[in-house]
């Protein structure tokens, strides 16, 4: 019986509609390909990221307290911050006891008007922020009921602190991220720039007394790392645009809290 003769292209049709050819690489060849699939991938990632701009800010991928922080030493005079650092005796401020005065009894005004605000509000987003351990107004009254013990006069509020006092009753209640920044503005600045100015004051002209403005129950540093991480998380739940406003709000609060620290400079 004579043996069929397989034609192979009758049993494997697939095979030859296919070109075979185009996978048959040398070496080099393959490299060449999968390094332009490659190169295509990157392209392509490249123009998705394109199609969808992203920033980042100053600060943000450490949190949103870094960012308002970036924002507000960008405020500071040059020369102001430095001098602050210095702890030495040499300084050209001339402090008095009458202005030390009313920048200690503006400061009562704004941290009562703060604490009364967070601690009486609903909203949501202050809830976090009543019974901090940053608070200063009681502090204050001791200190200034102290003065008065020591027969200086107590000046009433000035202009400065009025006008801060009533920004932040304005703004309380239509407008969290802003209040939010001033929150951050206030205490932070307080911890760290006034409490510098407050151990200059003291040793030029109060004979190194320590005001409890400068006391806190507890370590100061863990106080302010609770606040910062409810702050980050406060500012977690806001759009980028809420974000900006908080940042932007930066300006108004450094110069409303500069009148009242001038008080204190010549
Ligand atoms: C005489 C006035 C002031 C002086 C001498 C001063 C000085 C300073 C200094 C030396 C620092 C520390 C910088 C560092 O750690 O690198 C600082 C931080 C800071 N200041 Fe001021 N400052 C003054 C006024 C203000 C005002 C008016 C505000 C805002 C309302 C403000 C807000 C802050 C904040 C939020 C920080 C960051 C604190 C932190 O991250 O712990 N400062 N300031």
């Amino acid at each position: 019986m004579p043996t069929a003769r397989l034609n192979a292209s009758s049993y494997f049709p697939v095979i030859k509609s296919l070109d075979i050819e185009s996978y048959v690489t040398t070496p080099r060849q393959h490299l060449v390909r999968r390094a332009n699939e490659a190169s295509t991938l990157v392209v392509n990632a490249m123009a998705s990221v394109e199609d969808k701009p992203t920033k980042i800010y100053p600060g943000e991928t450490k949190g949103f307290v870094e960012e308002m922080r970036y924002v507000v030493m960008r405020l500071h005079p040059r020369a102001h911050a430095s001098e602050g650092k210095k702890d030495g005796p040499v300084s050209p401020w001339s402090f008095t006891i009458e202005g030390y005065l009313k920048f200690l009894v503006d400061s009562k005004l704004v941290f009562d008007t703060l604490e009364t605000i967070v601690h009486e509000s609903t909203v949501p987003a202050y809830a976090g922020l009543k019974n901090t351990g940053l608070e200063r107004a009681e502090n204050l009254r001791r200190d200034l009921e102290w003065f008065k013990e020591q027969g200086h006069e107590i000046p009433e509020p000035m202009a400065s602190g009025k006008t801060y006092s009533q920004y932040l009753k304005n703004i309380a209640e239509k407008d969290h991220p802003a209040l939010i920044c001033h929150f951050y503005n206030i205490y932070f600045a307080h911890s760290s720039g006034g409490r510098m100015v407050g151990t200059k004051v003291s040793a030029k002209i109060l004979d190194n007394k320590e005001l409890e403005f400068y006391k806190w129950d507890g370590q100061l540093s863990e106080l302010l790392q609770n606040v910062g991480q409810e702050l980050n998380k406060v500012a977690e739940l806001w759009t980028r645009e809420e974000k900006n406003h908080c940042l932007e709000e930066t300006e108004t609060s450094f110069k409303l809290y500069w009148e009242i620290f001038n008080y204190l400079l010549p």
